[in-house]
């Protein structure tokens, strides 16, 4: 099999697992992987798709800027850019944004301190902390609708193989060095922020129970 259908099959079967999970709402969230580095191209979800459907027509292959690198009538996803600042800056080979109601809660709670940090909780160990105390930072930035200045802001962020970002009332990107560690980051963000927030409100309904 050649590389590029090995990474279009890698990157069909993320999309089918988090369809799954129905982290793609109303046409939300988009998919990338690497193909080739020296000059770089990668896959990417083609635009304004149902991502939980899977048609011939799910994915395309863009160039270092994220232009088309065939002839196609198909659009790279509108955030190609942001996928292009984590390839053009890091040695990672996929990355996944979505947008989910905890990670966009999380993001509102948290977005006025620029990030949110947690800690003492073992999923941790997913992002490769591995120490007693080890914390997992994910740095919240502002929404933009006009894309290139949303990538420049993102960029700021991405640095390391593997890393999460989350974007305010917007979603979360993350990457990985492939396809199965972007997933693992996901998957332990979305648990992190899914348990947060769960925590936050039976604490709050545990002390309101108490006072009464
Ligand atoms: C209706 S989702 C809003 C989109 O602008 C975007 O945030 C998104 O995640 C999906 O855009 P897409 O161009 O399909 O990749
Ligand atoms: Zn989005």
């Amino acid at each position: 099999m050649s590389l590029l259908n090995q990474r279009l099959r890698e990157l069909a079967a993320v999309k089918r697992e988090l369809a799954e999970r129905d982290w793609f709402p109303g046409t939300s969230g988009n998919l990338a992987i690497k193909v080739k580095t020296e000059p770089l191209s990668f896959l990417v979800t083609s635009s304004g798709k149902d991502k939980r459907i899977e048609t011939d027509e799910d994915f395309l292959l863009v160039d270092q800027n994220g232009a088309a690198l065939e002839e196609t009538k198909l659009k790279p996803s509108a955030e190609t850019l942001l996928h292009v600042e984590i390839y053009n800056r890091t040695n990672a080979g996929c990355s996944l944004h979505v947008h989910t109601v905890d990670n966009n809660v999380i993001s509102e709670l948290y977005g006025d301190d620029g990030g949110v940090t947690f800690k003492g909780q073992e999923i941790i160990k997913a992002f490769g902390l591995w120490e007693e105390d080890a914390e997992w930072h994910i740095p919240i930035i502002e929404n933009a609708a006009h894309i290139p200045d949303l990538a420049a802001d993102f960029g700021k962020y991405v640095n390391g193989n593997s890393g999460a970002v989350l974007i305010r009332n917007h979603g979360i990107t993350v990457w990985g060095k492939d396809a199965f560690e972007a997933k693992k980051v996901l998957e332990a963000c979305e648990f992190l922020f899914s348990y947060h927030l769960k925590v936050l409100s039976l604490k709050q309904a545990k002390s309101l129970t108490l006072r009464a």
